[in-house]
């Protein structure tokens, strides 16, 4: 076009006709650059414009998240130190993340009962009913441990947090827990049990002084493994779902942060733990809903018809475990992100040791609730499920002092109790607990 429009303005032979065109197509030509350039100052406008707004909605939206963040604040850190100070000689300041999750509630309980300096970390995640996690909430409070809401894979949070109060130790129960669920939602279990772990490491590595680590790994980590029982020196590389594999990670990630940062590390491998105050999505748990509200439950069964088995182990067991754990940490060694020397790395099994099948589970609820179950006996899906677990605890028994006394059939009667006090049965009532059907106060 340029080159034509030249030929046009400069003609090989000058004439009068030729000077006539050349006026009217330089007019042209310079309504075509002006509009030319007139197009190009507006989409410079444009540009402008719009990058102004993106700037200005990164600002509304980092200033919200700042100005709506649940933490932060002088009245926040008074919390916090308050909830972190030490009431016995020698006690420790801890750091419970997943604090309002079952083991977790128990721990920070039990530890702010003997005069430790407990603060809580949850994010309150929608996995089950959030309003029982802020029940329990409720309960730590009323025992003067605060709960800060966040997710541990929030380096700033945990950053802040270890800036307030110089913990002593970390006791990490914080977790995307369920077996099955890693079927639906494998993201859940990557987001907490791998990138919140490391997040979480980050931060002790680099804590001065560095917390005592003691974390909440699983028997699932023995996946397809057959030697009965299981020890910890078992083979442990044939996790059989997603939850196990994020729990065996987690297993050799704290490793590595002991070996190079000298991070002291517990990993307890929890086995099927139930009781008062527990996990909706567990089988004890679910069960006692659907037999009172006389829904079938389902029953998984075996291959060649064998009945499924787990060393479900009662919560009060479980936080003696836990404590012990605690109390016998050694200190880290390192400081800063520098290590000072090896750091104690150890690994027990906290479970009950006696396997109970699930109909006889079942049996046993049948009979503290007064009500029989309608079964749907099903084949177990090819969902990750193990066919049973069996506990050796000699080690925790001989190095922890871990001794658990609490049977299935008690520790069911205990948690039924809970159950229908919590749910809005009424002992004066004189009723069955299929009552406690009716009068239900909350929901699940
Ligand atoms: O020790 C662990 O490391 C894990 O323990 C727990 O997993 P599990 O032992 O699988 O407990 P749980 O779901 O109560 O199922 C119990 C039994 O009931 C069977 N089961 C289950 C559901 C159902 O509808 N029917 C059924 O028969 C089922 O097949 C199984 O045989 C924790 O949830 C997990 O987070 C982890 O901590």
């Amino acid at each position: 076009m340029m080159r034509l429009m030249e030929a046009e303005l400069f003609p090989s032979t000058p004439g009068k006709v030729k000077i006539e065109r050349a006026h009217t197509i330089n007019r042209q030509f310079h309504r075509c650059f002006a509009s030319t350039s007139t197009m190009f100052l507006w989409a410079l406008f444009l540009i402008a414009l719009t990058a102004s707004y993106l700037s200005f909605q990164s600002f509304v939206d980092t200033s919200s998240r700042y100005f709506n963040a649940s933490w932060g604040g002088m009245h926040w850190e008074k919390q916090i130190r308050a909830s972190a100070t030490v009431r016995r000689p020698g006690g420790m300041s801890v750091l419970v993340t997943g604090a309002a999750g079952f083991v977790g509630t128990h721990v920070s309980l039990a530890l702010r009962k003997r005069g430790d300096g407990v603060v809580g970390l949850d994010n309150f995640n929608s996995y089950y009913d959030p309003s029982l996690k802020k029940a329990r909430e409720a309960l730590l409070e009323s025992h003067g441990v605060f709960v800060v809401e966040g997710d541990i894979d929030d380096a700033r949070l945990l950053a802040k947090l270890f800036d307030v109060v110089p913990f002593t130790h970390v006791m990490h129960l914080a977790a995307q827990a369920g077996v099955r669920y890693a079927i639906e939602n494998p993201a859940s279990y990557v987001h907490s049990n791998i990138a919140g772990l490391v997040t979480l490491l980050e931060a002790c590595k680099s804590a001065d002084p560095q917390p005592a680590v003691v974390w909440a790994s699983s028997s699932s980590v023995y996946g397809l493994n057959e030697k009965v029982p299981f020890s910890e020196a078992d083979r442990t590389d044939r996790p059989a779902s997603l939850y196990a594999a994020t729990k065996k990670a987690g297993e050799e990630i704290t490793h590595t942060y002991n070996h190079i940062y000298g991070l002291s590390i517990t990993g307890l491998r929890f086995f099927t733990v139930y009781g008062p105050w527990g996990r909706p999505d567990m089988a004890y748990f679910s069960f006692t809903r659907n037999i009172l509200q006389g829904k079938p439950i389902t029953v998984y069964r075996g291959k060649n018809r064998v009945d499924l088995a787990r060393d479900f182990t009662f919560i009060d067991d479980i936080v003696k475990g836990c404590v012990a754990s605690l109390d016998t940490a050694e200190k880290s060694t390192g400081s800063g992100g520098r290590k000072g020397g090896p750091a104690q790395y150890r690994i027990y099994n906290l479970g009950n040791t006696s396997p109970v099948t699930v109909p006889a589970l079942v049996g046993i609820l049948e009979r503290h609730l007064k009500v029989k179950a309608k079964k749907n006996v099903v084949e177990m899906p090819g969902n990750g499920d193990v066919p049973f677990t069996h506990a050796n605890i000699s080690l925790a028994r001989a190095e922890l002092g871990y001794k658990p006394t609490t049977n299935l059939e008690t520790g069911l009667k205990k948690f039924v109790r809970w159950y229908l006090s919590y749910y809005g049965y009424s002992p004066r009532s004189g009723g069955s607990a299929a009552e406690a059907t009716t009068g239900s106060a909350k929901s699940l």
